[in-house]
């Protein structure tokens, strides 16, 4: 799915100053981008416009084109969207539908809506299922998940929907960075299957750096930079959160007292320190 935003702003209705923006983008051709940037840096608003909220759910003036696979977003109802474009959000209590008694039913609730088949809804479902690690959730009532479970249900959800673009703001916020790193690698499989794209959107540096090789840096709605991990680390970390072990290399690279490439991973990590300081 190819993503291209030309000098797009968005002013929410009422205000003058945009909440983003002017914003150029193009997606490289790997399954994994991430975005990052602080509180209030513009994550959620971009995630939502690139979900075709605009302007039905996001009222405002947007300028600029903002294209995905060739449409215009804005210019189609947002539900025409919901067979491409998935977006799960940071609170997942806010995505349940509030109208099932099971898992089960509540990751059926989108494809049932599609109209397909049973046997490829109950196809759907355990797929989804499996790519989130949650079988053992299946037949729980939603109100009883807990919200680490609650945010592996609502990207099961999303997933039954086979998306070509998934948009995913925060949505491991209240999961372990194991568990973290376990769905990321679910779903880079799930991504090269199905020939979709996926777009973090993350105030951590990690895990999400491990899985992506391009990122952009977005500050009060602007963007700041974009690159390769090691190009935007240095202006990146003043805005997100990372392990203490990546701030010391923030502090060593400002003192020009790191020459490595950025590590990506704990592994990498303890080699590069080795390279840089094992002649000492
Ligand atoms: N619908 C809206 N109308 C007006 N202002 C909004 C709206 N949604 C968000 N904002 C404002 O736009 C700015 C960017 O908000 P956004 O939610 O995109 O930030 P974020 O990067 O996702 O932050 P966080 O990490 O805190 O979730 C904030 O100042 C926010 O108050």
């Amino acid at each position: 799915m190819v993503v291209i935003l030309k000098d797009v702003t968005f002013t929410s209705r009422g205000d003058e100053k945009p909440l983003l923006g002017p914003l150029n983008l193009t997606l490289p051709d790997d399954p994994f981008f991430v975005i990052y940037g602080g509180n209030g840096s513009g994550k959620s608003i971009l995630a939502q416009l690139l979900a075709g909220w605009f302007p039905e759910q996001l009222t405002g003036h947007l300028s600029g084109s903002l294209q995905i696979s060739g449409e215009e977003i804005g210019q189609a109802p947002l539900s025409t969207h919901a067979t491409r474009i998935q977006l799960v959000q940071q609170s997942p209590q806010l995505q349940l539908s509030g109208c099932t008694f099971s898992v089960e039913e509540e990751i059926a609730f989108g494809p049932e809506n599609l109209a397909l088949p049973p046997a490829e809804i109950l196809q759907r479902i355990d797929e989804a299922l499996d790519n989130t690690h949650s079988q053992h959730l299946r037949t729980r009532h939603p109100s009883t998940l807990s919200g680490g479970e609650a945010q592996r249900v609502v990207l099961a959800c999303a997933l039954a929907m086979h998306p070509k673009l998934l948009l995913l703001d925060e949505a491991f916020s209240r999961l372990t960075p194991k568990a973290t790193t376990q769905l990321l690698s679910e779903l880079r499989n799930y991504a090269l299957r199905h020939d979709c794209k996926i777009i973090l959107f993350e105030r951590a540096f990690l895990p999400a750096a491990k899985y992506c090789s391009q990122a952009l840096v977005l500050k009060q709605g602007q963007p700041l930079i974009q690159g390769s991990i090691s190009q935007i680390f240095q202006m990146a970390m003043t805005h997100i959160n990372a392990p203490d072990a990546w701030q010391v290399i923030h502090l060593l690279s400002t003192h020009h007292a790191w020459s490595e490439d950025i590590p990506r991973t704990e592994n990498e990590l303890i080699s590069a320190f080795k390279d840089q300081y094992a002649s000492l």
